[in-house]
């Protein structure tokens, strides 16, 4: 939600289609936000799909192997017991993946353009019999958190915010150098 509410303030088209989308969901639902209004957000849902790509909150994976296995294409072959490093970050950043990776950008995830992202190299959730098991959980409750936001507040940057932001090396998952600071104003004013 951070990370999102960050690259909202910084795209403010972004923002603003986001609560046009959401204004005419909820008109639809009576204003009520329930699990068919929010499975509604389609636009918010590349939003969050989008800040994932560049803010993966697990950017490794890690397995271990259970059969031999020579990796197809090169001269390497993994024993059983071995550990590989699914390196997350590194594949949503990877220039033959995503184009220009380090532009926001949540048109990379409308259903047309989906279909051209490479299986195994979007791993927000992981994949396999181990991927996360509370994926959609996780993507509703965003979901009602942003809307909570976008449907009362505009989001703007705070001269407290380091920008851009810087990830903290010391930090296993992504978090912002001095957090990431945010000006809301209500929508009403
Ligand atoms: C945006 C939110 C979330 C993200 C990005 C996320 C990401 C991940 C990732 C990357 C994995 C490892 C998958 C793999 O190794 O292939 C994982 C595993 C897991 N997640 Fe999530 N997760 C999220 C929310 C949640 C929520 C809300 C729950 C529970 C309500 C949850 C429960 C789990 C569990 C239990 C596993 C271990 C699954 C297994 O090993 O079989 N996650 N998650």
């Amino acid at each position: 939600m951070t990370f999102a509410l960050y690259q909202m303030a910084l795209h403010s088209e972004i923002q603003e289609k986001a609560r046009e989308e959401l204004k005419t969901v909820l008109g639809k639902y009576n204003g009520e936000m329930t699990y068919d209004s929010l499975n509604e957000l389609k636009y918010m849902k590349q939003i969050i799909d989008e800040t994932l790509r560049m803010y993966p909150p697990l950017p490794v994976l890690a397995r271990t192997c259970v059969e031999k296995y020579k990796i197809p294409g090169e001269d390497i072959v993994l024993d059983v017991g071995v550990r590989v490093v699914i390196p997350v970050a590194g594949l949503h950043f990877d220039e033959d993946y995503f184009k220009d990776p380090n532009t926001f950008d949540p048109e990379r995830f409308t259903e047309e353009n989906k279909k051209n992202i490479p299986q195994y190299s979007y791993l927000p959730f992981g994949e396999g019999p181990r991927i996360c098991i509370g994926e959609r959980f996780g993507i509703m409750q965003t979901k009602v958190g942003l809307a909570c936001i976008l449907k009362n507040f505009k989001v703007s940057l705070s001269e407290k915010t380091i920008h851009p932001i810087r990830l903290q090396k010391r930090n296993f998952i992504p978090v912002a150098e001095g957090g990431i600071w945010l000006k809301l104003t209500p929508t009403t004013s």
